[in-house]
């Protein structure tokens, strides 16, 4: 599969003086609280997982792939989790605004948490209603597989669901198998790709690339794979250890 550029758009220029752009792809990941939704992407894209457990205000996280031979830019918008209260959802601002902005979700349950399933059918119709006419992609992952004594969300329900949905459907590890949460990541990846790039007017300005979708000044600036972050919880799992072994 080829990455399409929109063709029409770059040759409005001098062809020796243009060099498009990397492809933006933007996939905004949502679930309930506690799913797994930042070891999931941090796992896609620096293959570590994160085993401590730190509630998330929702960061951005950037970083080049191949795309079938292609350079692409993933913008991985992780999100807070999602409540369902007695009154429905508590939903942050910052969910609302990623899906917005998004090219792309990721829908995630936890297989060890009924409540985080039961949040999928509002959290998609919620999808639904800020795509408008042209809802994003969706796919839906089911996370902590390994979990098996833990499990609450019987096996069939996620692939049932799923196909209720439209979507696709994979049940993962992010602690267990790398390959698992690549492999779901990358197709929605390559699925994006093969669809041409949101382009705007053109401009007579070639330096004015073609624009993307306007961001929410909620979400900020993507941190380069947010490695200090990931250093920081490094550290403090690894005094955690220290402390338990010499406490022994
Ligand atoms: N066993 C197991 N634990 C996992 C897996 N994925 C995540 N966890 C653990 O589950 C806990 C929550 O993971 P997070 O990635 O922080 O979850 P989150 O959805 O970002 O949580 P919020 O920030 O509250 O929305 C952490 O302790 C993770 O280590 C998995 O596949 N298997």
């Amino acid at each position: 599969m080829r990455l399409i550029h929109n063709m029409s758009t770059i040759t409005e220029y001098p062809t020796q003086e243009y060099t498009a752009p990397n492809r933006t792809i933007k996939i905004a990941v949502i679930g309930g609280s506690g799913v797994g939704k930042t070891a999931l992407v941090v796992r896609f894209l620096t293959k570590r997982f994160i085993g401590d457990y730190e509630r998330n205000a929702g960061n951005l996280y950037s970083r080049e792939v191949q795309v079938d031979g292609d350079q692409v830019t993933i913008q991985v918008q992780d999100t807070p989790g999602v409540e369902l209260t007695d009154n429905g959802m508590s939903l942050p601002e910052h969910v609302s605004c990623s899906v917005q902005w998004a090219d792309a979700v990721v829908l995630v349950f936890s297989v060890t948490d009924r409540h985080s399933f039961d949040l999928i059918c509002h959290l998609h119709q919620l999808v639904q209603r800020a795509g408008g006419a042209n809802p994003p992609p969706v796919i839906l992952l089911a996370n902590k597989a390994d979990l098996l004594h833990l499990r609450r969300v019987e096996a069939q329900q996620g692939p049932l669901l799923a196909t209720t949905l439209g979507c696709s459907f994979y049940e993962v590890s992010a602690s267990e198998d790398y390959n698992q949460v690549h492999g779901a990541f990358h197709r929605l990846c390559c699925q994006l790709a093969k669809q041409p790039a949101p382009v705007s007017t053109p401009t007579s300005n070639p330096a004015s690339a073609p624009s993307e979708k306007k961001r929410s000044p909620l979400i900020p600036r993507p941190k380069s794979p947010n490695m200090q972050d990931l250093k920081r919880r490094f550290k403090q799992a690894l005094s955690a250890k220290v402390r338990t072994v010499t406490s022994v």
